[in-house]
């Protein structure tokens, strides 16, 4: 799996304004348009056009699977905000686990996230374990736009402040 960030980029336990632990490049700006995105997936998610509007995403991890990637059973928590987490998927199809906010084990349900499917961690899922046990080569028709593989984008809310563009605009 590869990974490239927007608006902050992810290190395990933090985020930083640099690619740190690939090649010091500053982040790429976080587009406003993904966080309209964003922005409608929760208020369609919740029902509730006030709780999208609030909503105020400043980063997203950008991840290719080929066939073969996986994502191991983890928590979303690197973030300082309870905001939601909203994720896209395009390109092949994957089993998507779905587990608990105890533990990396049972119960969770195992759904399949297609190309142009959008889920929604919020609330007491918020913290949910979850992971990638598949991708399903080849799955995604022409429509999809992609040849191979599976790009997934999580929007976040780091709570880290400065902007949703201050990947462009704060000091180094
Ligand atoms: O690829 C997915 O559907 C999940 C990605 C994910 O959990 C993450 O980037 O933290
Ligand atoms: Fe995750």
């Amino acid at each position: 799996m590869r990974t490239v960030c927007l608006g902050w980029h992810w290190l395990p336990y933090r985020y930083a304004r640099t690619a740190e632990d690939v090649n010091g490049a500053r982040v790429a700006a976080f587009p406003p348009w993904l966080a309209e995105l964003g922005r409608a997936a929760v208020a369609d998610a919740y029902g509730d056009a006030g709780a999208g509007a609030g909503y105020t995403p400043d980063a997203a991890l950008v991840n290719f699977y080929d066939g073969a990637a996986r994502m191991g059973m983890h928590q979303d928590r690197e973030e300082r905000s309870d905001a939601p987490v909203v994720s896209l998927s395009l390109g092949d199809t994957c089993v998507f686990r779905f587990g608990n906010t105890e533990d990396r084990g049972r119960p969770y349900t195992d759904v399949e996230l297609a190309s142009g499917d959008l889920f929604v961690f919020g609330g007491p899922s918020r913290y949910a374990f979850h992971g990638v046990t598949k991708v399903l080569e080849g799955s995604a028709g022409p429509a999809s736009g992609m040849r191979a593989g599976r790009l997934n984008l999580t929007l976040r809310d780091t709570g880290l402040g400065g902007g949703s563009e201050s990947g462009e605009r704060s000091g180094a």
